[in-house]
């Protein structure tokens, strides 16, 4: 949409379909934030923490159906089907407009339609996108305030004439008349539809309150359709944190990764590096827009204002700048709460005490044998929060781009740490990352490896293949001196006993520096089949806890188990049909090659 005059009678449209008791235009200031908070707390649909222990924080339960993303119900209606790709849900457009429209008619009787104008992106950045989501939900406007830049500066944007992204989300559940309202309403599984119409870059949500599904500037709009705005346009939306790495001598370099969810980009973004001297601050945990200017180097802002974060396994062991962000002003969600009303989950470095409400906030005690928090339990906290904001956070000029990390959960196979040999070897080691499934998204196979292309498989708007052969594209376009170097890392190698070998968290900072120093030439490495990994000499282990058999396990490359992983890449790109790249085939041929010739 482009005018003032177009929003408003798209607004009146909704309200009209959606039959609202009032409608309410947030405009983002503190006050007006406070009295959401108090109106949750009043209407039981939040409970305030305990001033004194955790200060201007609120914890929600959501419906059991209703506890993370869920692929099943998310689709990609392009007006051709051949456009969404093998890995998408399709519906045709028209056909999935009818059936939303039905379910929308009447959906926020007794309920405030929100109209929330946010940004994402810095304002002013080249590249930041304006959107407009209009919801039911009180939940989702308070956490979108953290999350994106609210408020009634957007709407002078449009009234500027600058174009504008909608999206319509409703959780599906009109009040009836003397009917008390449960604390989390939404719809059913089946009637849950998270929808997008690429073509017109329009979503609709409809059924679910919980984070990706309903705060439409993250998932929706900032992955699945920013992705195919950028595929139009020539720039990246990715599923990357982007971290500052600084050096003793304090140079410092920005560095990407892309892990999929519930795999470590919240934690390595805010990492304290346990080796002297270094440096790691944040500029974003979870949303990277890339473009190249006109240098031909690449460049990366973070288009959103705040952490959504897993807090299960969050503690001042793992991640101590994220549990200081999180010690006041702060979201929970589907945490358990102590008597004194503070939060808990498992992995917080507290005891567990002896009672404690779950968080479907039934009484629980030490007989209980399931976990007390949501293994996709979260917080949600505005960056500011954070001790370790880099200051460029929000510079509408991004940050120059050194690496490119890519990950996953992977118990075998993969090594700690692997140098791609060239951008189009990267792109392949990018399409062929896998990742054991995770509480993050509703699934009946968390544990299975999936094959998940730059942890991107939930969020590519458009064809995987052409997705693919957008990534080597972007690589032959730049300048090839200064073309970010790609790894391929991998903290969650197990060893015979089901257990991580590598320590993780702070130890990864021994990761960045090698990486740090690959990138200046500094550091050697070895030449193997499948990359360049780290020699004995060129990685930092001193004072590390770890065997020298796992360090050995971790950095061994096991032919037979790569021959096994070439045919299993080769029968999924058969997956993804002809538009898979030729060069990541060629890629994949070379690769076996290698192994071939290969002598130990
Ligand atoms: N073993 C191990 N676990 C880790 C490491 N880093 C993170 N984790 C665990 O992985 C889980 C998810 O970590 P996050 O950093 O929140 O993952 P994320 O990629 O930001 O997740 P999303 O917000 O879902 O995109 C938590 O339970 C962490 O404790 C690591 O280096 N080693
Ligand atoms: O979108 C969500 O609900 C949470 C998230 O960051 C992810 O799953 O990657
Ligand atoms: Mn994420």
């Amino acid at each position: 949409m482009q005018s003032f005059s177009e929003l408003e009678k798209w607004v009146d449209e909704v309200k009209n379909l959606c039959q609202p008791d009032s409608i309410h235009f947030v405009t983002g200031d503190k006050a007006e934030e406070k009295s959401f908070f108090e109106e949750l707390v009043r209407d039981q649909k939040a409970i305030q923490l305990n001033p004194l222990l955790r200060p201007n924080s609120y914890a929600f339960f959501s419906d059991p159906s209703d506890v993370a993303r869920v692929e099943k119900r998310t689709f990609i209606a392009s007006n051709k089907k051949e456009d969404a790709g093998p890995t998408n849900n399709w519906i045709e457009p028209q056909k999935l407009k009818k059936i939303m429209t039905k379910l929308y008619k009447g959906s926020m009787k007794g309920r405030t339609m929100y109209v929330i104008p946010y940004v994402m992106g810095p304002i002013d950045a080249p590249i930041s996108k304006i959107g407009i989501e209009i919801t039911d939900s009180l939940y989702v406007v308070v956490n979108m305030i953290k999350m994106t830049r609210t408020g009634t500066q957007v709407l002078d944007k449009i009234k500027n004439e600058t174009p504008f992204y909608i999206g319509l989300h409703s959780i599906g559940a009109p009040k009836k008349n003397g009917v008390i309202d449960s604390m989390w309403p939404c719809a059913k599984m089946q009637k849950k539809y998270i929808a997008h119409f690429p073509d017109e870059k329009l979503i609709w949500s409809y059924g679910s309150g919980y984070g990706g599904n309903a705060l439409l500037g993250k998932k929706c709009l900032a992955l699945r359709i920013a992705s195919k705005i950028a595929y139009d346009e020539g720039w990246m939306a990715e599923h990357m944190l982007i971290l500052k790495l600084t050096n003793p001598d304090l140079e410092s370099k920005y560095i990407l990764g892309a892990f999929p969810s519930a795999c470590g980009k919240t934690n390595l973004s805010m990492l304290i590096p346990t080796i002297p001297g270094w440096k790691v601050e944040t500029i974003g945990d979870d949303i990277a827009w890339i473009w190249m200017k006109e240098d031909g180097k690449l460049y990366a802002i973070n288009p959103e204002k705040g952490f959504f974060g897993v807090a299960k396994g969050t503690s001042y062991r793992s991640n101590p700048n994220a549990m200081k962000a999180i010690e006041k002003n702060t979201i929970f969600t589907n945490v358990a709460l102590t008597d004194d009303l503070d939060v808990w989950w498992e992995g917080i470095d507290k005891e567990k005490p002896k009672h404690l409400k779950d968080w479907q906030l039934h009484n629980y005690d030490i007989s209980c044998t399931y976990p007390a928090a949501h293994p996709n339990s979260r917080f949600t906290v505005e960056a500011t929060e954070s001790p370790v904001l880099a200051n460029e956070w929000e510079d509408p000029n991004g940050v120059l781009i050194s690496a490119i990390l890519i990950g996953g959960r992977r118990p075998s196979t993969i090594p700690l740490v692997h140098e791609a040999l060239s951008w189009k070897h990267g792109v392949f080691m990018g399409s062929m990352m896998g990742s054991e499934i995770t509480a993050a998204t509703i699934s009946d196979q968390i544990g299975m490896v999936r094959r998940d292309p730059f942890a991107m498989l939930p969020f590519i708007g458009y064809h995987v293949g052409d997705y693919l052969q957008h990534w080597i594209d972007m690589g032959q376009k730049a300048n090839q001196e200064f073309l970010p170097k790609i790894y391929y890392v991998n903290w969650f190698r197990k060893n015979d006993d089901g257990q991580f070998m590598w320590p993780g968290f702070g130890e990864n900072s021994r990761v960045l520096k090698w990486i740090f120093e690959r990138v200046d030439q500094k550091a050697s490495a070895k030449l193997t089949p499948i990359g360049y990994v780290p020699d004995r000499d060129s990685i930092d282990l001193s004072n590390l806890d770890v065997s020298e058999k796992d360090i050995e396990a971790l950095t061994e490359i096991d032919v037979n188990l790569w021959f096994d992983e070439v045919k299993s890449i080769r029968a999924y790109y058969k997956t993804i049909g002809n538009k898979c790249p030729i060069d990541l085939v060629n890629e994949l041929n070379q690769l076996e090659f290698r192994l071939k010739n290969y002598v130990q």
